[in-house]
């Protein structure tokens, strides 16, 4: 199996923390995996996912993404940024271009300077746009503008511009959170199904584990920072999840369950 992302003993403080977001987290996620981070707020699941993306410098350990280690100093190089894409809960949409416009900016990384400058998209580029479109059920929307679509609409368009970005690993920050029950189980599976289909690993935090361990491969639980609870879906129990945020409620993380 091939390692998709690789932690050794990682720790990270925001500036002007007190304690830690990340505290001695190590984790292995090999190729194909979907896992979903849970645990209660402040636990570190947004922290993680956006040092993932190379958007936090200042860590300690060893952090290695695709193969790649990272620097904890610098961002990663712009030809390793492609390979991870990053669902944004804001959606982050150019308002007033079309779907297909926005959907084709999951491209511009992996185009040369000059084409993205003159915006000249190659055949792949309208292939892999038009797909994303198709896999998101928004392809009859390609040419409106976002800014005249429904809250679902433009999620569904930001959905798209990360898979048209044909990124090896997706990850995203509570892509659920703002959802009705129907609604979420859709988003859910219209992302692990896309990342399943581009043979892409997924690791996606919530704080709906019932809904999310259905769509998920692996569990990996956090709370104050550290990595409690590590495990495949079949193998979880519900105890555990209540553990997972009652011994925090409670002011103390005796959990562990790290195998
Ligand atoms: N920009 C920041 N500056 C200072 N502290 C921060 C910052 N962002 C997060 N923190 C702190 O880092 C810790 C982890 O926060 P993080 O947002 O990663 O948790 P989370 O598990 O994603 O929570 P939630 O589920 O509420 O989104 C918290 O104690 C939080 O207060």
């Amino acid at each position: 199996m091939t390692r998709v992302i690789d932690l050794v003993d990682l720790s990270f403080l925001h500036s002007g923390a007190e304690l830690p977001a990340l505290n001695d987290v190590s984790l292995v996620v090999e190729a194909g995996e979907a896992v979903v981070l849970l645990g209660p707020s402040g636990a570190g699941k947004t922290t993680l996912l956006a040092l993932l993306d190379g958007r936090l410098q200042g860590w300690t350990g060893c952090v290695s993404v695709l193969g790649r280690g990272l620097a904890p100093d610098a961002p990663p190089p712009v030809a390793a940024r492609p390979d991870t894409g990053f669902i944004f809960q804001e959606f982050a949409l150019v308002e007033r271009s079309s779907v297909l416009r926005n959907v084709l900016n999951g491209r511009l990384g992996r185009m040369s300077s000059v084409a993205a400058f003159f915006g000249r998209h190659s055949e792949h580029d309208l292939d892999a746009a038009h797909q994303a479109l198709a896999d998101c059920g928004i392809g009859e929307l390609a040419h409106r503008r976002v800014d005249s679509l429904s809250g679902g609409q433009r999620q569904r368009v930001a959905i798209a511009r990360c898979l048209a970005q044909e990124p090896r690993l997706i990850l995203a920050d509570e892509p659920v959170s703002n959802l009705d029950p129907a609604r979420a189980d859709e988003i859910l599976a219209l992302i692990t199904n896309a990342a399943a289909k581009r043979g892409a690993t997924t690791v996606f935090s919530s704080h709906q584990p019932e809904l999310a361990l259905r769509f998920a491969s692996r569990a990996v639980g956090m709370a104050g920072g550290s990595v409690v609870l590590d495990r495949v879906v079949s193998a979880m129990s519900d105890a555990e999840i209540g553990a997972l945020y009652h011994d925090v409620v409670e002011g103390a993380v005796a959990l562990r369950l790290v195998q």
